[in-house]
């Protein structure tokens, strides 16, 4: 049966985060510097939504990663190699431009003791990923929380991603891909476990 307007609550709009008079400014003025009018019909409502929008954007400021490896096992049937989860799509903003940063990751780990829900991993991308950024310190802070909060034997993060800051406008190169990665532990000091770890992520 589908629902109707009598169910309640799922017909509500979720209730919309006041937006500060300066900050619907800063946005007004932005769209005159863009070459806009911020008071034709169509633009009227595009400051408040810019600024929420960026609240969704940078939702990561209000939290703390690590609180989603707090949650750990230690009984996995004896498992002791290495844990990785590929392919994870992020979307950041470069602090140079505010531009979109669109990508994905791969994050592996070798346990020592202590294991965590593998969504937790992605929930660790996320949180630093929403947030003005590089590339280079988001793999980093992915890498040194797993590895500070897990206390494995070795972590590996790798991510690809797009610049919108390249791609669309500056050198405006469409299609090119920044590739970083990080590796502690024993994937940092022994080649071979290096080597396996990339190629279970495809390189
Ligand atoms: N290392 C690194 N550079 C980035 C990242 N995101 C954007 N950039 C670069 O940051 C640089 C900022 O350079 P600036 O010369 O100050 O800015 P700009 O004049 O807008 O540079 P162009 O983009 O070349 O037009 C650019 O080269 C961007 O491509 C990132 O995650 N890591
Ligand atoms: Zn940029």
């Amino acid at each position: 049966m589908s629902p109707t307007p009598d169910d309640g609550d799922l017909f509500e709009a979720p209730a919309k985060l006041p937006v500060p008079d300066d900050v619907q400014e800063a946005v007004r003025t932005l769209i005159r510097w863009a070459g806009d009018d911020p008071d034709r019909e169509g633009l009227l409502e595009t400051p408040k939504r810019v600024a929420r929008a960026w609240k969704e954007y940078a939702v990561g400021y209000g939290e703390d990663p690590a609180v989603h490896l707090s949650r750990t096992f230690h009984e996995v049937g004896g498992y002791d190699e290495i844990v990785l989860l590929r392919d994870i799509p992020f979307q950041s903003h470069c602090e140079h431009h505010l531009a979109p940063i669109i990508g994905k990751a791969a994050i592996a780990y070798l346990p020592s003791d202590k294991v965590v829900g593998i969504s937790k991993l992605a929930r660790v991308l996320h949180g630093y990923a929403r947030r003005l950024q590089v590339q280079e310190r988001l793999t980093a802070q992915v890498a040194d929380c797993i590895w500070e909060h897990l206390e494995p034997k070795a972590v590996a993060v790798v991510i690809e991603a797009s610049h919108s800051c390249m791609t669309a406008r500056g050198v405006n190169t469409p299609g090119v891909m920044m590739t970083t990665s990080r590796m502690m532990g024993i994937f940092r000091s022994d080649e071979r476990s290096r080597r396996e770890v990339l190629a279970l992520m495809g390189y």
